[in-house]
């Protein structure tokens, strides 16, 4: 499969902007939320170069067409760090591609959701039982306290059919094990920058680097006794994920092209990260968002209610009726799109007709290997698809004709998210409980009185770009409705 970049109008190419490469060279800008780079760093088109001539200040790094348009081939170098654990679907190109699409497709099934589902109200309803009676919940990080665990939970069970328990961190660490699984994946997830960039030796030099060394030898580890145990027990009529991966080194219809195991292994890893840490910052965004506008929280809330008359337990078979749910969902998605870059390279020369921000119509000519990196919220924030883009308002998503062309959070085309219905599901799942149990708010704390509502906003929203834009500290109260 090669996806093209050809001869045709990127009618939003005004709105790239060189964000990403800002925050690596100039470290002030940090301190400034992702949409405040936004304003601060006027989006143009900054440099079109052949990666083979580019020259770049830090190895790697080449800059490169940034543009908002995902038709291209995938630059597969720049995802050799994502192949750490082995070879996946997120990771290859051509036909090797179809062969891994092919045998996960089955998995992302409307038999699978309803399992989602049932999984996340599950997970969900034990994280309530850990907050007890308890009239106020105090959390000091949504992230690291609610919304990791929660995903976390979910990709185990109902992807890997590994249930994980709420207090999983308090459990003993399995014989053989110096960290817990749990313990394993944050750290590979959050340190994964600090992996690619140092070679073993380097690591080994300070304590962190040998915990993230060790955080990726035990996930390893576990990856490995996940697959024995389930190859030890024979073909069984499972249709999780994992499931679907071991299948085909159990069946003939694979032949050769069943999967080596460092290729079920590379898609285990792929499988586990890209399926719980963007749906965790994606919540995490989600309450912080609903805090700060509390009459955007009461709409959700009435909205629950009204679909949910008598207070009982959303079922996956009410989906298509919490609108609103979705509404916020994707509303927090176009705001804080977590795939900050979505990586392609130009299959072949070509020509790109596109207009500045001025609407000055400019033609780029765009040799064969050009990195190109689509910026979905270069899209996302562009007045021409949505009016009053930096505005958090859910209900434009209630608009049956809203531009859908113009919203790539989970990117677009064949290369797109295959997770997207997973996270749907499981996304809707957790927000409508947890709305209709807890009034959400921000954390009130001394250091912060008189602070105006911009400061609070850009201090809960602060967020940073690891592997997916990470939520720094976001502090919450949730109280009990009732
Ligand atoms: C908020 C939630 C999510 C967002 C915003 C998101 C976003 C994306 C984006 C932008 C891509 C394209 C990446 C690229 O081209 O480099 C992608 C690919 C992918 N996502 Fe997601 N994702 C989400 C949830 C999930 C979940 C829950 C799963 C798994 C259960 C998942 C599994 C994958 C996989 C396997 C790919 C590679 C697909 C392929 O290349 O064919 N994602 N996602």
């Amino acid at each position: 499969m090669t996806q093209r970049c050809s001869d045709h109008d990127i009618p939003n190419l005004h709105l790239v902007t060189i964000q990403p490469l800002v925050h690596f060279y100039f470290p002030e800008a940090r301190r400034l939320s992702f949409y405040q780079r936004f304003q601060a760093f006027p989006p143009e088109i900054i440099t079109i170069s052949h990666k083979n001539t580019t020259i770049s200040l830090w190895p790697n790094v080449k800059i490169g067409l940034i543009l908002a348009d995902p038709a291209a081939i995938k630059p597969l170098e720049d995802y050799e760090p994502l192949k750490i654990f082995g070879p996946s679907i997120l990771t290859s190109e051509g036909e090797q591609w179809k062969r891994y699409r092919k045998i996960v497709a089955p998995a992302f099934s409307d038999r699978n959701y309803k399992m989602v589902w049932d999984e996340t109200v599950r997970i969900v309803n034990g994280c309530f039982d850990t907050w007890g009676d308890r009239k106020v919940v105090v959390v000091d990080h949504c992230l690291a306290d609610v919304t990791l665990p929660i995903s976390l939970g979910i990709i185990s069970a109902a992807g890997f059919g590994k249930r994980l328990e709420w207090d999983d961190d308090l459990a003993p660490i399995p014989e053989g094990h110096k960290i817990s699984f749990k313990e394993s994946i944050d750290i590979v997830s959050s340190k994964f920058v600090n992996r690619a960039a140092f070679a073993d030796w380097c690591l080994n030099l300070t304590e962190d680097g040998r915990k993230i060394k060790l955080a990726y030898d035990e996930l390893a580890a576990y990856m490995s006794e996940m697959v024995k145990e389930r190859l030890s027990m024979g073909k069984r009529e499972h249709s999780d994920l994992f499931s679907n991966l071991l299948a085909s080194s159990f069946s003939h219809e694979f032949g050769a092209t069943a999967l080596t195991e460092a290729e079920i292994i590379g898609n285990i890893f792929v499988f586990l990260l890209a399926g719980h840490e963007t749906t965790a910052h994606t919540l995490c965004f989600t309450f912080a968002l609903l805090a700060l506008y509390p009459d955007e929280q009461e709409v959700l809330f009435q909205h629950i209610k009204s679909v949910l008359s008598d207070g009982r337990t959303p079922e996956h078979k009410d989906i298509p009726l919490l609108t609103q749910s979705m509404a916020v969902l994707f509303e927090t998605l176009r705001l804080y799109p977590v795939a900050t870059f979505i990586l392609k390279e130009s299959a072949e020369d070509t020509t790109l007709n596109a207009s500045n921000i001025r609407g000055e119509k400019a033609t780029i000519h765009v040799p064969k290997g050009t990195l190109l990196q689509i910026s979905p919220a270069g899209v996302h924030y562009n007045p021409r698809y949505w009016e009053d883009p930096h505005a958090f308002k859910p209900s434009r998503f209630l608009n049956p004709d809203w531009p859908r062309d113009a919203f790539i959070p989970f990117s677009a085309g064949p290369r797109a998210c295959i997770g997207r219905k997973f996270f749907e599901t499981e996304g809707i799942a957790i927000l409508t409980m947890i709305v209709a149990k807890y009034k959400i708010t921000v954390k009130e704390e001394p250091q912060f009185a008189g602070e105006t509502f911009e400061q609070r906003k850009e201090r809960i929203m602060k967020a940073y770009a690891a592997i997916t834009l990470t939520p720094i500290r976001v502090p919450l109260v949730f109280s009990r409705r009732h």
